[in-house]
């Protein structure tokens, strides 16, 4: 059983909120500083924020990526970091194929004020939402990337090579912590 306040997607409904979207494999800094950013809008807004999220992550499913975080590992880190409401959407096939639009009416259904995403955000059938698409139902804005201190972009690609090549300290680095499953 799901534990509390985590819902299928197009199950929940709320009169406001703010929101972010991703795969957040791994939730690593790039995407800890996302999830921080968009928590303190909704904090000064003093609405529910909600994480909409993917199980498996799209690459996990379409690429055969490894998975750095399993699903309730990650509900419980976004827990931890004060989300209100987590939506996970089961990904596969059918899923994939729903439209942009449809995507749209289902993210309505939670009144997004904002939107926060980080950059080269897509969605949708063929990945052809952007944010231009999501700025159509509310305002949507784009946390700036975080880089290493080497100046590398952090991203969860990057954190499975490092493991798969045993510099699984550096990983840690741009993971801000030890996994517990690795
Ligand atoms: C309704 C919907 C349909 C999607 N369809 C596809 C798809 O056909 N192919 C694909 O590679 N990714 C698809 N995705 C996943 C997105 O490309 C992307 O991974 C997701 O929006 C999370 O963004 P992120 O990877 O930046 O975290 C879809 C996402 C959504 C919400
Ligand atoms: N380094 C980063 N800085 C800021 N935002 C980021 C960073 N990495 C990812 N994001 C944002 O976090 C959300 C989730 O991204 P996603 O899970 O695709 O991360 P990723 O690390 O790029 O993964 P992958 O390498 O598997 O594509 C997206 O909105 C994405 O733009």
């Amino acid at each position: 059983m799901l534990p509390i306040k985590v819902y299928r997607d197009g199950e929940l409904e709320l009169p406001q909120s703010i929101m972010t979207i991703g795969a957040f494999d791994g939730l690593h800094l790039g995407h800890q500083a996302l999830i921080n950013r968009a928590k303190s809008r909704a904090e000064i807004y003093g609405v529910p924020f909600v994480v909409y999220t993917f199980d498996p992550p799209p690459k996990v499913y379409f690429q055969n990526q490894s998975l750095l975080t399993p699903f309730a590992e990650k509900e419980k880190f976004l827990r931890n970091m004060g989300v209100d409401y987590t939506i996970v959407a089961s990904f596969d096939e059918h899923y994939a194929s729903r439209s942009v639009g449809e995507f749209l009416v289902e993210l309505r259904k939670i009144h997004p004020q904002e939107i926060w995403v980080g950059p080269n955000f897509y969605f949708g059938k063929g990945k052809s939402g952007t944010t231009q698409d999501l700025n159509m139902i509310s305002k949507t804005f784009e946390q700036p990337v975080v880089r290493c201190s080497k100046g590398e972009v952090i991203s969860s690609t990057r954190i499975r090579k490092l493991f798969q090549g045993n510099e699984a300290d550096q990983a840690y680095c741009l993971l801000g912590r030890q996994l517990t499953n690795e």
